[in-house]
């Protein structure tokens, strides 16, 4: 594919994880004719032709190794001058109380590195491109967003090392936002229950619910609202923007 030969007004958006829930959900909201939109999927999903059919970009790419996360580097570095935004999104939520769950060992390295090493990676690698969308525009700053989760600010008796995760991520926001400053704004999204899995029992549901004071499972839209706040802003930076539905106060 050639390099666009207009980069700011072409400049991609890059999100993690987007063949489902919130990630497919960001991608159809943002994608437009001047910021397309780049999705990258790890299992096939019924939602990918959707994507193909309205221009969005699809990747494949299993992210659970470095040498994996190194190739999507370097294809998108193959393809494009310059990125607008990158939105990790990308995650598991594997929980130590299952009782066929994996290995402490396994959870704990597999949390981390889709969590915390596959962002670090990524924004190292493609943080010139984010650099160079700003350059191009002018008066714009690119966007680093992780999605996260409130439970950093309290761990989770059930999700550990996935709580110990999202919070070295939240972590890497605080950093990568010192330095990569001006150019691009880096933050977290912290949320609490968007929405449940297919899996969910009612008794569970009831149980989740009742964990806010909003008492809402508020589907994938609010996160969409979340990373569209971030992008329009030209003055947050390295911050947490929490859509919890006043759990802390529950
Ligand atoms: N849903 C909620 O209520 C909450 C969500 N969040 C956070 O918000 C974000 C979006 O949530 P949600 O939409 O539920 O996320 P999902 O659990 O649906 O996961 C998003 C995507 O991540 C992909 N993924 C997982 N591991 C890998 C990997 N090793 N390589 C490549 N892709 C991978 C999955 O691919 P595949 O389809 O192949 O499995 C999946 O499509 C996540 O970061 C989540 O932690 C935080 C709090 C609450
Ligand atoms: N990657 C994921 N992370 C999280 C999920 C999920 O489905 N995938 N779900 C939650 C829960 O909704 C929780 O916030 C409330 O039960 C958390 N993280």
């Amino acid at each position: 594919m050639e390099k666009p030969s207009n980069p700011a007004s072409q400049s991609p958006i890059l999100i993690t994880g987007g063949g489902q829930r919130l990630g497919l959900a960001a991608a159809l909201a943002l994608h437009s004719e001047t910021t397309p939109v780049i999705v990258t999927y790890r299992n096939n999903t019924r939602h990918l032709d959707q994507l193909q059919r309205l221009g969005i970009q699809t990747i494949h790419a299993d992210l659970s190794t470095t040498g994996a996360v190194l190739a999507l580097v370097q294809t998108i570095k193959q393809q494009y001058n310059s990125l607008r935004a990158i939105i990790h999104n990308a995650s598991e939520w594997l929980s130590e109380a299952k009782e066929q769950s994996e290995s402490p060992e396994m959870i704990f390295d597999r949390m981390m590195h889709i969590h915390a090493k596959v962002p670090y990676l990524i924004n190292r690698q493609l943080s010139p491109l984010l650099k160079q969308f700003a350059e191009y525009s002018g008066d714009c700053s690119a966007d680093i967003i992780h999605m996260t989760d409130f439970i950093i600010e309290k761990g989770s008796k059930k999700h550990i090392a996935y709580a110990a995760s999202k919070a070295a991520l939240h972590n890497l926001t605080l950093s990568f936002a010192a330095q990569l400053a001006p150019n691009i704004k880096v933050n977290s999204i912290a949320p609490a229950l968007l929405m449940f899995n297919e899996h969910d029992d009612e008794a569970y549901k009831q149980h989740a619910l009742q964990k806010s004071l909003m008492k809402l499972a508020p589907g994938e839209q609010e996160g969409v609202k979340a990373i569209r706040y971030l992008l329009d802003s030209d003055y947050i930076t390295g911050r947490s923007l929490s859509i919890d539905g006043g759990r802390h106060l529950a």
